[in-house]
């Protein structure tokens, strides 16, 4: 069972890697380059697209996979009671200007029926939907829906906070500024005083 886990995590890695066709990323880079007044084949930037092309598979991996194979991990414990994870790191691309946004992300989960995944199993969630060119309020909601469709989770709550670059190095220009989204679902939406309970106990990490 284990080495099929394995085999299966090999395929999908395979399979990201051929996603990304570094060949025009390459060409795109150097016509950027050539685009901006720069001369692509000086020495400090000959190796440049090269780069950029790794880099963009890197952090665009998460384009072609699924957020709910993530949760693949599932088991039962005798936990009946919210399960949070605070203080999550993540890096994304803000779809608009291809910029960094990047911040924490927040997740709690009440199990159904005692079913719970692996705790890095949720970092790895918030890795899939941030390593893609997003938007902060559809990334905050893929990691909600993702825990109710592979949990079957009886309620979710899913706070993200970050620093947009789009809005710190250029355009507006205000660094420090930070960004909030929230995901409600379930039991959560019906019942103030414990999604409050949730809020509560993410504020006690601040
Ligand atoms: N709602 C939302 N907006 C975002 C996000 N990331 C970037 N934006 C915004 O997307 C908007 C794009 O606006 P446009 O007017 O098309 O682009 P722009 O002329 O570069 O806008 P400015 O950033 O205001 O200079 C900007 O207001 C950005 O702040 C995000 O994750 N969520
Ligand atoms: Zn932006």
């Amino acid at each position: 069972m284990a080495t099929f886990h394995v085999n299966a995590r090999q395929v999908q890695l395979q399979h990201q890697a051929k996603s990304v066709d570094t060949a025009r990323i390459e060409q795109a880079v150097r016509m950027i380059l050539e685009a901006i007044g720069e001369a692509p084949d000086r020495e400090g930037l000959v190796d440049t697209p090269a780069r950029v092309a790794r880099m963009y598979q890197e952090i665009f991996s998460g384009l072609h996979q699924d957020p709910r194979d993530e949760l693949s991990a599932r088991f039962h414990v005798e936990h009946g009671e919210v399960v949070l994870v605070r203080d999550i790191s993540f890096y994304s691309m803000c779809e608009h200007h291809l910029l960094p946004f990047f911040g924490i992300a927040h997740i709690a989960y009440l199990p159904h029926n005692h079913v719970v995944t692996g705790l890095s199993k949720l970092a790895r969630l918030v890795d899939v939907v941030a390593k893609k060119p997003q938007v902060q309020e559809r990334m905050t909601n893929e990691i909600a829906d993702a825990l109710v469709e592979a949990l079957e989770a009886e309620g979710v709550l899913v706070v993200v906070d970050a620093e947009h670059l789009c809005m710190s190095m250029r355009g507006i220009r205000k660094p420090g500024s930070r960004t909030t989204t929230v995901a409600t679902r379930g039991r959560y939406l019906h019942h103030p005083h414990e999604r409050e309970e949730v809020l509560r106990l993410i504020r006690l990490g601040g």
